[in-house]
Order: C-alpha cells, then sequence, then structure tokens
C-alpha cells in the first residue's frame, strides 16, 4: 500500500496544507511561468517516490503503445508552394510509446500521487486556470511516454494550452529539455523559428531534468524539443492532462492513434462534443 506521505517531498511542497511554504512554492512557480511559461518544481518525488514509480513503469513498460511519425512543428501537412527551408518544411521523425492510463492502478504509486489530496488544486493553483477538470479519459488521465535510444520529442509548438509533466527516470544521455521562450508571442516569428532549428538562435533554454521533477510548461507560445536520447535506458516521463470542461474523453480516431485502442466510453461519448472541431 502507497502512501502520498512516502512518495512526494512534502517538507519542501506541503501542497495539502494551508501552510506559508505552499504559498512561497506558489509565487514562485507563478513568478516562473510569467517569465518564461515553465516552471520546475524540483525534487517534488522522494526517493522512495522515485524508486516506486520507475519500478511501475517497468512492470507495465510493455503495454506501451508505440508510434512513429514524420511532424513538423505545427503538425501541419507538407506545403510545396513554400519554399524548401521554411519552418512549416522542416520535418522530423517522432518515434515514443504512450502507456496508457489504465495500466496504472488506482492504489499504485503514480496514482497514488496523482489522487494525493490537494495534488489537482495546487496544479490549477499554479497555472491559475479558472476552468480545470482532470481528463475523464481512462486511457489518457495520466500516462508515461516512453522513449529510447535516438528517439524524443522534436521542435514542436503544443496544441494544448499547458503541459504538466513529472520525471521518472531519464536515459543514460541526451533527453535535455529545450525551449524558446514566448518565440512567437505576437506572430509566427518564422525566421527566429528557423534559426532554433538549425541551432543558431541565442533564445533556447535548455533544461537537464532529473528523476522527480514535476515541470508545468505552456508550450503554445513557446517551440520546444526533448533532445534525442543516448543508451540503453528508456526515458520516462508521466503526464498529467487536465481539460476546460469536465466529463471530456477524447476522440475515437485520435486515441486509437495515441493508444492504440478505444474503450466503450469513447464509442458513447463519440458524437455528444459540443463542437465540431477535428480534435
Ligand atoms: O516529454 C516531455 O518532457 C515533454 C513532451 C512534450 O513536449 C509534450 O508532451 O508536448
Ligand atoms: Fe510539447
Amino acid at each position: 500500500m502507497y502512501s502520498g506521505i512516502d512518495l512526494i517531498n512534502l517538507d519542501r511542497y506541503p501542497i495539502h496544507l494551508d501552510d506559508p511554504l505552499r504559498q512561497s512554492v506558489l509565487a514562485k512557480a507563478r513568478a516562473d511561468l510569467a517569465h518564461d511559461g515553465c516552471a520546475i518544481l524540483k525534487g517534488f518525488l522522494t526517493p522512495a517516490g522515485i524508486a516506486a514509480l520507475t519500478e511501475e513503469a517497468d512492470r507495465v513498460a510493455s503495454k506501451g503503445h508505440r508510434s512513429f511519425s514524420r511532424t513538423n512543428a505545427y503538425f501541419t501537412q507538407d506545403d510545396p508552394d513554400l519554399p524548401p527551408e521554411d519552418p512549416r518544411r522542416q520535418f522530423f521523425e517522432r518515434s515514443n510509446a504512450f502507456i496508457p492510463a489504465d495500466n496504472f492502478t488506482p492504489h499504485g504509486p503514480l496514482r497514488t500521487v496523482h489522487d494525493f489530496e490537494g495534488f489537482d488544486q495546487f496544479i490549477q493553483d499554479c497555472l491559475q486556470e479558472e476552468h480545470f477538470h482532470r481528463y475523464a479519459d481512462p486511457l489518457a488521465d495520466v500516462i508515461v511516454n516512453m522513449a529510447d535510444e535516438g528517439n524524443g520529442f522534436p521542435w514542436h509548438f503544443d496544441t494544448n494550452n499547458f503541459t504538466v509533466t513529472l520525471a521518472i527516470q531519464n536515459a543514460e544521455g541526451g533527453g535535455a529539455f529545450e525551449y524558446a521562450p514566448a518565440i512567437r508571442e505576437v506572430d509566427e516569428n518564422f525566421d527566429e523559428v528557423s534559426r532554433v532549428m538549425d541551432g543558431s538562435s541565442d533564445r533556447v533554454k535548455v533544461l537537464e531534468l532529473e528523476p522527480g521533477d514535476l515541470q508545468l510548461f505552456r508550450g503554445r507560445y513557446s517551440l520546444h524539443r526533448v533532445a534525442p536520447l543516448k543508451g540503453n535506458r528508456p526515458r520516462y516521463v508521466a503526464i498529467f492532462s487536465y481539460v476546460d470542461e469536465p466529463g471530456m474523453v477524447g476522440s475515437v480516431e485520435r486515441t486509437k492513434q495515441l493508444y492504440g485502442r478505444v474503450l466503450p466510453i469513447h464509442i458513447e461519448r463519440a458524437g455528444q462534443r459540443l463542437d465540431s472541431f477535428i480534435d
């Protein structure tokens, strides 16, 4: 039986208490997010927490659904009318595996962290999002992204407003998180985006995240990537998903793509959405 008290470093991050330390952690995270869209809570997990989450990820790693794609930073199709050097025409290989959320049992370590009292509220308070609900998708509310040597996550902008990740295990080498804060704030800024991609921009920040670090990142305006990985050990990162409406689940098509299967809830809820966007 796991307890959040053992897995989360509550001395440093008393997320469940009305406490001056919680206030100061929160103030720092908000300031970091306002400054460049990224807040890191170093050592959010205890060493026991890191060990327990790593062991759990190893145990269910074979359930990961691998996907390969060639994507540009905008997840759009190639447009041959644009010049070849345009950043929209730079395609990168992407390969990783998502371990679907239903492999993480209710009282296992990952869900014990996720369900710890005050966890969701603390994330919401950091991000200052008014409409904030856990994704109701049983395959996707909390997943582990697993990637092997050579892979990573090539340059992209996120389609979602923010990402909440928890580093569990690093590869033996590579894997730095690189980002160009607010690079497309006023317009797409394609010239600077090109410089980031060819390695000549001075706007790129590099973070070496360690197991146990919690990261809140607003990736819609900041080009970012996880640098290619080296060595035999897989990289594991948990991704927590929140949305702005209760009861949301993924579309049938997208869920199949990401997780390789769907559940009855995806089929039942298909067609019940309020909008008609593709995803
Ligand atoms: O794996 C990571 O650390 C970040 C991945 C990422 O950029 C994303 O999920 O959009
Ligand atoms: Fe991203």
